[in-house]
């Protein structure tokens, strides 16, 4: 009679696939949502209607009314009618301005016409740091790895999608609302809300974080774990390349800054339908665990106890990886948040394309992160890679500081570099800690490493914002703004870059004391 042998359904490739490619898809529509505003700052920042016209430049609506006004009045034109509310699409304006020292003559056809909502830069760093606002101070991330290895991953997956789609939808009603100029904690009411939509999406887009990683290390381990994640990862820096790409697009042809955020919601709902369906073939997987255990006569594993986290925290490897997602990340995903209006103001791009210049760094993850993944998983070298990596960092930061080669495309050339430190780091750092942590206590260590990065996701930003109004705001006599220097802002980013190279240094050398692995390659022959 043939021995019938009992299967896990991770054992399948086709399954195991699948189910990556489901929660994957889930979080690229996290991702998407967290970066939907940042190539929006420029709008955000500008106060009333932004006029867009056909040579791709962009002007505050007063001051060309102004130009407009004073020059039909001079050449007897019949313009004095216009107001700021006639702006239209198509419009023809001719006016007066200064081309090197000299006053010419100037035609200008509207493209769009769009509505600055005339945030600060704080008050713009401000939400953009309110993402890891709960998760830092309310401790969400810490609980929320203890729910994941206490309720497992269908409980805690269900429920953080939820919570970023109710953080989306509050931040898409606030960004679509008048509030009229009214005050919520001392602060400009729609900011102070968008925050609280954020910060409420955040929380649930790091749940969701973690549980896609253990969703991941429950099906991939001993297989193609490193290749996994690295493809996860470039799925989800799909939804940041297409974010940062089509906001402004959308936000420009729309006339309004909430309509790219009314579209990520959409999208998350499929994203949350896709999740319950994971949650299927979860529990066909754990079943089928179940099935091959009691054949095997093996006992179910122990579950996780609140003493487990003494051996967490116990561990140097874990604190050195955990310190170095904190710089390595703190000079990537808060720097997207200001690279356009970078890209604007020291590369002179036009607004229109500049978003498309820091879309490059995830577009080049897509394909490198998996590739570098897959190349941990055969040969290893995982503590290098982190430190190359974090090298790359510095010098791109480094480069972006100093007042040289201003020309859109070394900004080009310089984000490719930092795209593949983007895939270095994140490809070998994310399949080292189950090298480092046991399974059963890896929900509550990506927690804590999520935890301790959010404290600089959240910071961040925020410093950097008000670095930008005290240090980097360029202004003319009468106070208007003219333009901005960034080399203070991108200093303080290098610095960053600075510390990850020296804990990537102690983490190999941590590594080579207490043998974790991290340079050996993970597929076992
Ligand atoms: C922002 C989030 N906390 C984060 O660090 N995401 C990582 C991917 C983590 C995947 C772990 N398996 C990223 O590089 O986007």
């Amino acid at each position: 009679m043939k021995e019938h042998i009992q299967k896990k359904l991770s054992d399948s490739k086709t399954a195991r696939w699948s189910a990556m490619l489901i929660v994957s898809f889930t979080m690229m529509c996290g991702y998407f949502l967290t970066d939907v505003m940042s190539p929006l700052e420029n709008l955000l920042t500008t106060q009333g209607k932004v006029v867009y016209f056909t040579d791709d430049t962009s002007m505050s609506a007063d001051s060309l009314i102004t130009k407009v006004k004073l020059f039909s009045a001079a050449s007897a034109l019949s313009e004095p009618e216009l107001a700021v509310e006639k702006l239209e699409e198509g419009m023809n304006l001719k006016y007066m301005d200064s081309v090197d020292g000299i006053q010419t003559e100037m035609e200008k056809t509207v493209s769009a016409v769009a509505k600055g909502e005339g945030w600060s830069s704080t008050e713009y760093g401000f939400f953009s740091g309110a993402y890891g606002m709960i998760n830092v101070f309310l401790l969400m991330l810490f609980f929320g790895g203890l729910i994941l290895d206490k309720m497992g991953i269908r409980f805690t997956g269900t429920l953080s999608c939820g919570l970023m789609l109710a953080g989306a939808l509050i931040k898409w009603y606030a960004l679509s609302t008048d509030f009229g100029g009214s005050m919520l904690f001392g602060m400009n009411m729609q900011v102070a809300l968008a925050s609280v939509g954020f910060a409420v999406f955040g929380m649930g887009a790091e749940i969701t974080g973690i549980t896609v990683s253990k969703v991941i290390v429950k099906w991939f381990t001993g297989k193609e774990l490193a290749l996994a994640m690295g493809l996860q990862v470039a799925m989800a820096r799909i939804g940041t390349a297409i974010a940062l790409g089509v906001s402004l697009p959308v936000a420009r042809m729309m006339g309004a800054v909430s309509y790219p955020v009314l579209f990520g919601a959409i999208a998350l709902c499929v994203g949350f339908v896709s999740y319950m369906v994971y949650c299927v073939m979860d529990r066909k997987e754990d079943a089928s665990e179940v099935a091959v255990r009691q054949e095997a006569g093996e006992k179910e594993e122990e579950g996780f106890r609140m003493a487990d986290l003494k051996q967490i925290f116990g561990s140097r490897g874990f604190w050195l990886i955990t310190l170095l997602c904190l710089m390595f990340y703190a000079g990537v995903f808060p720097f997207l948040k200001f690279a356009t209006k970078l890209m604007i103001f020291k590369y002179g791009v036009p607004e229109s394309f500049a978003g498309l210049i820091p879309a490059l760094l995830p577009f080049g993850t897509i394909l490198l992160t998996p590739l570098f993944g897959s190349l941990y998983d055969r040969i290893g070298k995982g503590a290098t890679l982190m430190l190359i990596g974090s090298v790359m960092l510095t010098v791109v930061h480094i480069l972006f500081t100093l007042p040289v080669l201003d020309y859109w495309w070394f900004a080009v050339i310089v984000m490719v570099v930092l795209g593949i430190a983007f895939s270095l780091v994140p490809s070998a750092m994310w399949p080292s800690v189950p090298k480092i942590i046991p399974l059963k206590q890896l929900g509550s260590a990506y927690a804590i490493i999520f935890y301790i990065q959010n404290i600089g996701l959240m910071a961040v930003p925020w410093l950097i914002g008000w670095v930008i109004d005290r240090f980097a705001t360029l202004r003319d006599a009468s106070g208007t703004i003219t333009g901005y220097d960034y080399t203070v802002p991108m200093a303080i980013f290098s610095l960053f870059g600075l510390c990850a190279i020296v804990i990537a240094l102690m983490l190999r050398s941590e590594d080579a004391k207490k043998h974790y692995g991290l340079e050996e390659a993970n597929i076992k022959k």
